[in-house]
């Protein structure tokens, strides 16, 4: 079929275009389905539907799709159905419950990266993996098809040193701490962090507010190679470039299945070749890892899939079942972790989490005696060197270096949550947490989040103020506290969690 090009400068991250919902029933196309767009370049485009936006005739190419066709298609391009890619009946296969072999993993990877995939094949092929996870081998291989299918770093010199958290943690802005300690000591840690998954800021949010995090891979060496240390965002180089495609997806089912956070963050650690990494396990309700069996299972898979890729790994199973320290949310955590540098003020949960990851780093990369790491680290922070570190990696990043906590604005809309009860506050529901700072606009209104006044165990006093919502905008404002009334983020003691007079209302 000959269709007139309608250009649509739009960027959707795919191969997309959007056909006539007659025309597409000619070409006996369904929504989802492909095309083969064929003019002086041949493309397999994912297909759109509409009634009114493109004629009958025509075919709307959005900007990828022009890129491609380097924006030098004639009037007219010739459509035709096209087959599905191998990979969606390889995901079937995952489905299935089926064992993938290796070059089916690595097929698989290769369409996500160049995009042939669409985002509802790439959920079943991430909610089949959560209902039942891959095997060893079979993560080993997404994870090294993951690294092999980007760019890789190499450095001349050793050792070099990582960290990655889990997630699932509110306010685990650590990284922001631990990365200038180990930097300050000598140490090269070239950090790439992911945005947000389940949470309401990841490490590359929160960095965005310093400065840029948008890097290739040759400008990350360098910057380390420079200053000891950076924090960007993985998902913009062109590093384990699969990984940002899946947890863009990930996010909005807020899952993040086992095999794919261990591939999501080993391929990280060894595309930038990683040699000594800590993992930070967080436990807890409310978290990813619900307990220590359960932390030390993990724990063992991170270091056995650390010693498939010539890495090694320590772990640490932290505390989670609060938020680290007393703020979720970008602008937020980031002043609570400037003010720390600038003053060692602020929360215990924060500190010593920091000093402890950041002192097993200092003493796996021997920077450290055995057993002092943790002594170094909190020196480093106390006698200025971190804070010193951080500015020279916010300004080799292109940020202000002069930045302080008391720059950073944080949404000027705010309303208290207050304790309903006199009593101990005995739980502090976590997920609810983050979903009050999603509501309230975090992580893309950097502004947005929660400001926790009170923390599990301590006492409050009715109408006493228990969290500070903050928002950009007042109607994210409204949603957010609305769902904290209907979905009570803390329980005090002697509280009541539900009346049940009619068993057909259960
Ligand atoms: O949104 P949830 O699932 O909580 O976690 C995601 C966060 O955890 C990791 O932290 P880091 O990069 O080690 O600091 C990721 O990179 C990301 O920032
Ligand atoms: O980077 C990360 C962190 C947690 N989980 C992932 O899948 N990737």
């Amino acid at each position: 079929m000959q269709l007139k090009v309608q250009p649509i400068d739009i960027k959707v991250g795919k191969y997309k275009v959007v056909m006539n919902s007659i025309d597409a029933k000619e070409l006996g196309v369904h929504e989802g389905d492909r095309v083969r767009i064929k003019d002086h370049v041949t493309l397999t485009a994912i297909v759109d539907f509409t009634e009114d936006m493109i004629s009958s005739g025509m075919i709307g190419l959005y900007h990828e799709v022009q890129e491609q066709l380097q924006r030098e298609w004639t009037e007219t391009v010739e459509v035709e159905a096209a087959e599905r890619p191998k990979s969606s009946r390889i995901i079937r296969k995952v489905m299935d419950g089926l064992k993938l072999e290796r070059d089916e993993i690595n097929e698989l990877v290769r369409d996500i990266v160049e995009e042939n995939l669409s985002d509802i094949e790439i959920a079943a092929f991430l909610t089949a993996t959560y209902i039942k996870d891959l095997s060893e081998d079979e993560t080993e291989w997404l994870t090294k098809a993951m690294i092999d299918t980007g760019e890789r770093i190499e450095f001349s010199t050793s050792p070099i040193m990582d960290k990655h958290s889990i997630g699932g943690v509110p306010g685990n802005k650590i990284t922001l701490l631990i990365v200038p300690i180990v930097a300050a000591n000598g140490l090269l840690i070239p950090k790439t962090s992911s945005r947000a998954i389940t949470g309401a800021g990841g490490t590359a949010d929160l960095m965005e507010i310093l400065a840029p995090v948008e890097f290739s891979a040759e400008q990350i060496k360098e910057m380390t190679e420079k200053v000891g240390g950076v924090i960007v965002w993985g998902g913009a180089t062109n590093i384990a470039p699969a990984d940002d495609k899946l947890i863009k997806v990930e996010y909005p089912l807020s899952i993040d299945p086992h095999c794919q956070l261990l591939a999501s963050i080993m391929a990280k650690k060894g595309a930038v070749g990683a040699q000594k990494v800590v993992m930070d396990i967080p436990m807890g309700a409310g978290t990813k890892i619900l307990d220590v069996k359960a932390g030390r299972k993990l724990a063992r898979d991170l270091i056995s899939l650390g010693e498939r890729l010539g890495m090694d790994v320590d772990c640490a199973l932290t505390y989670g079942a609060s938020p680290i320290g007393r703020t979720v949310g970008p602008a937020l955590e980031v002043i609570e972790a400037l003010k720390v540098l600038e003053t060692m003020e602020g929360p215990n949960s924060l500190i010593e989490k920091s000093v402890i990851i950041a002192g097993m780093l200092l003493e796996m990369g021997s920077a450290a005696p055995r057993g002092q790491g943790r002594e170094l680290a909190l020196e480093t922070l106390k006698n200025g060197k971190a804070l010193a570190k951080l500015k020279e990696i916010i300004r080799i990043q292109g940020g202000n270096p002069d930045i302080t906590s008391e720059d950073i604005a944080v949404g000027q809309f705010k309303a208290d949550i207050t304790a309903p009860a006199n009593g101990y506050i005995i739980e502090f529901y976590n997920k609810r947490i983050v979903q009050t700072a999603r509501f309230a606009g975090a992580p893309n209104d950097k502004g947005a989040g929660v400001l926790i006044h009170k923390k599990r165990g301590q006492v409050v006093e009715k109408g006493q103020p228990v969290l500070t919502i903050y928002a950009e905008k007042k109607d994210k404002l409204k949603d957010a506290v609305k769902f904290c009334r209907e979905h009570p983020p803390i329980f005090v003691e002697g509280m009541l969690i539900e009346k049940v007079a009619d068993l057909k209302e259960m």
